[in-house]
């Protein structure tokens, strides 16, 4: 006696004894019904074939639509254009990736001040305040004009779209996955923005006619453990602390190879902890600022043997400098239709502040600025990623664009505490991060 299961799932063709039972007659009616009946599967099989494949494609259109969710159609494009227009003689049309960043802000204002067309991308992804980004996002359109496109660097139709609506003279590539010990946590998303997403774009630009010159965000942090001070750019680089200091450092070798393959101008700016205005509240001296004026204790990190930990803490007027010179000073791309005509320039430069101040003494600066003391604990600094001590050496970035840092940071952090309380108020900044 056959199982339930076998008469149902037959395990061999053998098994379905339909005619052993039947005379001749029944035989062929059998056989005409067999034959109807395999038609019969064999149209349902069909359409079942035809829908999953539908259904298939309606799942790939959904997943492209995710990407693409907030972008395209005509109007779109007249934003695009018009945000990309030049304004000035001899003027560049940018694209610039992270606008909503903090650095992508304040550089796309600055470009835009000076007549330079700017069309901004950004995910907005929820790493932090996401109405942060937003708030960034109304400045550069209701005062500068500016248009930010909500999208991914992954998106290479995206991109595609991009360069096929405008020219762009410069990308100005300064979106990622940033923070030095969020990496052990979620070590994909810097992967997919630091490697994935920077791979996409440089296809988009490599393949872009003409192709644009590309300035983009390393950082300090590919110093890793070394321990000669100041850090300079022929330094060596392969002892990197952190996932992301691996990944900036992996960016700097990938652009070398589209700029030897493909002809692209690159420049790989090393950012020394850029502090300011709208800055990220992910950041040590943000995020003290809230603790402070909320009495909540701030956690305060110690090196070995109970040393300070030191940060050559970089005001972002100065690093906006730095990337308004670097892009001035590309040069430009050589390659057309993917193929290189001729070489180009690779460089690398770092942007600090050239005079490191420890962690202390920045949260001492703090408390004057709020005029209110802080809670300090004092930590060993666990092994998640920070280096002790970062010092840039700027000989280079000055010789080729004047780069020469003016803020100190006393002066920036007065700054920043004046912007944090007139953005989030006297309410100490609760519930807005
Ligand atoms: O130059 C860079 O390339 C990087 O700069 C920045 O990293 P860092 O220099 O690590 O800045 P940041 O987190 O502000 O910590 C500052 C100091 O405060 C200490 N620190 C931090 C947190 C804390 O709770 N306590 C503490 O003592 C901490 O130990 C450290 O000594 C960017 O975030 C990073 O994205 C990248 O751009």
């Amino acid at each position: 006696m056959p199982s339930l299961e076998e008469e149902l799932f037959p395990s061999t063709p053998g098994k379905f004894k339909i005619e052993r039972s039947h005379n001749s007659m029944n035989r062929q009616f059998h056989r005409c019904f067999a034959s109807t009946s395999t038609m019969f599967l064999w149209a349902l099989f069909l359409i079942a074939l035809t829908a999953s494949y539908l259904s298939f494609q309606s799942f790939v259109d959904s997943g492209s639509r995710y990407f693409s969710a907030s972008w395209g159609g005509i109007q779109w494009e007249k934003q695009v254009r018009a945000s990309a227009q030049i304004h000035r003689n001899n003027g560049m049309s940018v694209l610039v990736t992270g606008a909503a960043g903090f650095v992508g802000t304040h550089v796309s204002m600055a470009l835009r001040k000076r007549g330079d067309g700017v069309v901004g991308i950004d995910n907005f992804n929820s790493y932090y305040d996401v109405s942060l980004k937003k708030a960034r996002r109304s400045l550069l359109a209701a005062s500068h004009g500016v248009f930010v496109v909500e999208g991914d660097i992954n998106d290479a139709k995206l991109l595609a779209k991009l360069f096929d609506v405008v020219a762009f003279t410069h990308v100005m590539h300064l979106a990622a996955q940033a923070g030095v010990r969020y990496a052990m946590e979620n070590p994909h998303s810097y992967v997919h923005s630091n490697i994935a997403g920077l791979v996409t774009l440089l296809e988009a630009c490599k393949s872009a006619n003409p192709q644009p010159a590309v300035v983009w965000a390393s950082s300090s942090s590919v110093y890793g453990l070394n321990v000669d001070v100041p850090f300079s750019e022929s330094d060596r680089t392969d002892q990197p602390a952190s996932l992301y200091a691996a990944t900036k450092k992996a960016g700097e070798e990938i652009t070398h190879t589209y700029n030897h393959i493909y002809g692209l101008s690159i420049t790989g700016l090393r950012f020394f902890t850029v502090y300011g205005p709208w800055g990220r509240p992910d950041m040590a001296y943000f995020s003290f600022t809230r603790n402070i004026l909320q009495g909540k204790p701030i956690t305060i990190y110690r090196g070995k043997n109970r040393v300070d930990l030191a940060r050559d803490f970089t005001y972002i007027d100065d690093i906006v400098k730095g990337c308004l010179g670097s892009l001035d000073t590309s040069g430009h791309s050589t390659g057309s239709g993917g193929k290189k005509r001729g070489p180009a320039p690779y460089r690398i430069f770092n942007l600090g502040n050239t005079s490191p101040v420890t962690v202390p003494v920045l949260v001492s600066i703090l408390e004057k600025h709020l005029k209110v003391k802080a809670k300090k604990n004092f930590v060993d600094m666990p092994g998640n990623g920070d280096v002790p001590f970062t010092h840039a050496n700027i000989t280079l970035s000055r010789r080729e664009f004047g780069y020469k840092p003016t803020t100190d940071l006393q002066t920036g952090l007065k700054k920043f505490v004046k912007w944090y309380l007139s953005y989030y108020g006297y309410n100490h900044g609760k519930g807005k991060l």
